[in-house]
């Protein structure tokens, strides 16, 4: 049954696609709109999708890909990238336009593999008030002060891009997946509520506590700070899906920065070092220590510009807009070059060079984006920076590595990660 529904599944697949390729062939052209746009499209269908993926994955990432059409072209041009017409634009301008997100200029621009594995009431699917809503509630347990209560826990999910929801593909493993971390959840909702097992001050209880509800109530007044559990779980996978591979990808470059970079690991270690020895021995960090450790906070920074773990922000275009002297006509996919954004020479001098003093002095707004900016801004960025603080604690206080494989491409995946994930050999000090 299995093999005969896949092997239908299979052929449906192929003549949709077959058919969608001798179109695109016979009306591949710039959207009429799209014309006073700078740029090139590329072959039909693929469009500069294997360019722009081989670029991706190299040394220096997408910033190539990036920097030749800059050349060519300006700071605005037009592509068709990963099957979708896209205009890439970068600088400080488009920054302010693209996250301020004023006047409902933008909304979030998901994959439609992405849409359908997070749930349409994630806070990445949500715009406008609805947005404002969802990130007040879910956010607040992850501000400073809903962190100093909780242990929250991250777990790996899986996103997928080519849309075939049959079994073997990523996608379908991670609408699994998602079924299954929502079975997960259902079941902890339940003993939470029935009061089974320990109590536990967690991430999940303070929403439990706080917001959830069974079904939303229109004559409740208090409706507007209750969440269903439909939205608590959409929410909580969003959450984990969003907070998992940024952070283990940033301390994975953080780790190989240091080790290529034996000064800023030395004056690291003296902070830390210092830090331990006025503790008393076989206590754990405070929250005062955590908050004040100024040079690991500007390694942090450098570690997430010199990286540029979100390569690019994506957005669709909720209205009529001008950047640049450019028409952005509404419905358009645009995303902001952030890679190139990190590597302004007049903002940071010799930017291959990981060097934290250029954080000594604040820089102007929009000019480095790790956590991104406006209402879309990462709400994950008190919980990330604490947990790679303590972790860069642990690691310098303790240990020495090296790396075993300097290789130094990419993975070309929407997370920037090093494609060896670079192994290391760990010693004690
Ligand atoms: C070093 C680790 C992290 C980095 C570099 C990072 C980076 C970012 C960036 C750049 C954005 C904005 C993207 C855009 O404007 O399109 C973002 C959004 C987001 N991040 Fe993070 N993040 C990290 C950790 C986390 C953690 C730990 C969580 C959750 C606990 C999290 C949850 C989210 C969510 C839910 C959004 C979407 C917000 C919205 O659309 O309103 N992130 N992150």
């Amino acid at each position: 049954m299995e093999v005969s529904m896949l092997m239908i599944m299979g052929v449906i697949s192929t003549v949709l696609v077959s058919i969608l390729f001798v179109f695109q062939i016979l009306f591949w052209a710039t959207p009429k709109d799209m014309e006073g746009i700078p740029g090139r499209l590329g072959w039909p269908v693929i469009g500069e999708s294997f360019s722009f993926i081989s670029e991706f994955s190299s040394p220096s990432g997408i910033f190539t890909f990036m920097n030749k059409r800059q050349q060519k072209y300006g700071k605005v041009f037009k592509s068709f990238v990963l099957g979708r017409f896209t205009v890439f634009m970068t600088g400080r301008e488009a920054s302010k336009i693209l996250l301020s997100g004023k006047d409902g200029m933008v909304s979030l621009n998901l994959f439609y593999t992405g849409q359908q594995v997070l749930g349409p009431t994630s806070l990445l699917q949500t715009t406008g008030d609805a947005h404002k809503r969802l990130r007040r509630l879910i956010a607040e347990p992850l501000s400073i002060d809903g962190l100093k209560k909780a242990n929250f826990k991250l777990i790996s999910s899986s996103f997928a891009s080519l849309p075939f929801k049959i079994p073997g593909t990523a996608f379908h493993r991670g609408i699994k997946a998602r079924d299954r971390m929502y079975a997960m959840l259902d079941s902890i909702i339940l003993k939470r509520r029935n009061g089974e097992g320990s109590f536990q001050e967690d991430f999940l209880e303070s929403l439990l506590i706080k917001h959830s509800k069974l079904e939303v109530d229109e004559e409740d007044d208090n409706n507007n700070n209750k969440l269903t559990d439909k939205q608590l779980k959409d929410n909580i996978l969003t959450l984990l899906v969003a907070g998992h591979d940024t952070t283990t990808a940033a301390l994975t470059w953080l780790i190989k920065f240091l080790g290529q970079n034996p000064l800023v690991l030395e004056q690291l270690r003296e902070e830390h070092l210092e830090i331990k020895a006025k503790r008393e021995s076989g206590t754990s960090l405070t929250w005062a220590e955590v908050n004040n450790m100024p040079y690991t906070a500007k390694v942090i920074s450098e570690t997430l510009r010199r990286a540029t773990i979100l390569p690019w922000y994506s957005r669709k275009a909720a209205q009529d807009f001008e950047i640049d002297g450019y028409k952005i006509k509404k419905g358009w996919s645009v995303n902001l070059d952030v890679v190139s954004i990190h590597h302004d020479e007049k903002v940071f001098p010799n930017p291959e060079k990981f060097d934290p003093s250029r954080f000594d002095s604040p820089l102007r707004p929009y000019s480095f984006l790790g956590f991104g900016n406006g209402p879309r801004m990462c709400p994950g960025i008190n919980l990330a920076k604490i947990e790679i603080s303590i972790f860069i604690h642990h690691l310098v206080c303790t240990y020495k590595w090296r790396g075993l494989d300097e290789d130094d491409s990419v993975q070309p995946t929407l997370v920037r990660m090093p494609r060896n994930k670079y192994p290391i050999i760990v010693e004690a000090l």
